[in-house]
């Protein structure tokens, strides 16, 4: 499903009643069947570029559309996945991954056959019967992953998945959501603060402005599919991380002397 972006301003109120100007005119297309990534400084908007696509939040102004229709009223074309995974600690890992088509209604035979089909995919086999509190992060993200994944939406949307994941388990998870990707090309939007990760997973990255954020450079990654970890060591590789770097340096420099002219106001 193709998603248009168009002149998207977004306004938010902060506590102390000031406004925060947190997008200004936005405009990007998202097209259907390609992984883009969102990169940009912290505080820049990527967040609530999401939630708006996803049809969590509306936008002050602007327009956002997926195949035509606005987004508000295609909030169930897209599935969202965020870095806490929010998995119901009650609940056995077979019964998180369930939960969506237990709520749509789907009899618990077909359910439970799904949620085990997609808990093998994500590599979590044998461990159905589990409950939140007995997995390591990463296998907590992997559930989250499943539990979206079974709702089987055309468009997924990613905001930084795996921010809070270590190192090695991140790679492991990337190259997860790289074969998914590769096999089911759904249309991924993918929030993340890494450079790396973006030119690794994504078709194109979408490099932000310091808030507000919009549009400084769309980069097209033309790296072959399927992908894997071991390209990030290519020439090819090094090309794109740094006109990305380039691009993203003078960004969080600028976001960065903001925070500490905040922090100096309220000091
Ligand atoms: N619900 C909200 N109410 C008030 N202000 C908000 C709200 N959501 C976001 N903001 C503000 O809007 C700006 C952009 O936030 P957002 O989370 O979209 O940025 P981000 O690029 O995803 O940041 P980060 O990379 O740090 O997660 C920030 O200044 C944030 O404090």
């Amino acid at each position: 499903m193709n998603i248009s972006v168009e002149n998207v301003r977004q306004v938010w109120q902060s506590r102390d009643g000031s406004e925060v100007v947190a997008l200004d005119g936005f405009t990007h297309t998202f097209q259907s069947g390609r992984f883009s990534c969102i990169l940009g400084p912290s505080g820049c908007g990527k967040s609530t570029m999401a939630q708006i696509v996803g049809g969590i939040e509306t936008a002050t102004s602007g327009n956002v559309t997926i195949d035509g229709a606005h987004a508000g009223k295609k909030g169930s074309a897209s599935v969202m996945v965020w870095q806490s995974q929010n998995l119901f600690p009650w609940r056995s890992v077979l019964d998180n991954v369930a939960f969506g088509p237990e709520m749509a209604g789907m009899s618990r035979r077909e359910r439970t056959e799904r949620a085990r089909e997609l808990i093998n995919s994500v590599g979590l086999k044998g461990f159905e019967r589990h409950y939140p509190s007995q997995l390591s992060g990463g296998m907590r993200q992997r559930v989250a992953l499943a539990r979206a994944l079974i709702m089987d939406r055309p468009i997924l949307l990613m905001d930084e998945p795996f921010g809070a994941l270590d190192a090695q388990t991140k790679i492991v998870m990337q190259e997860e959501l790289l074969r998914i990707f590769e096999a089911t090309r759904k249309t991924v939007i993918f929030v993340t603060h890494s450079i790396d990760e973006a030119i690794l997973l994504g078709d194109e990255v979408v490099v932000m402005t310091a808030r507000p954020g919009r549009i400084k450079e769309v980069l097209q990654v033309d790296l072959p599919r399927p992908r894997s970890i071991e390209m990030v060591s290519t020439p090819a590789f090094g090309a794109l991380f740094d006109r990305a770097f380039h691009l993203i340096r003078d960004e969080v420099t600028k976001a960065m002397q903001e925070q500490n002219a905040v922090a100096g106001a309220l000091s």
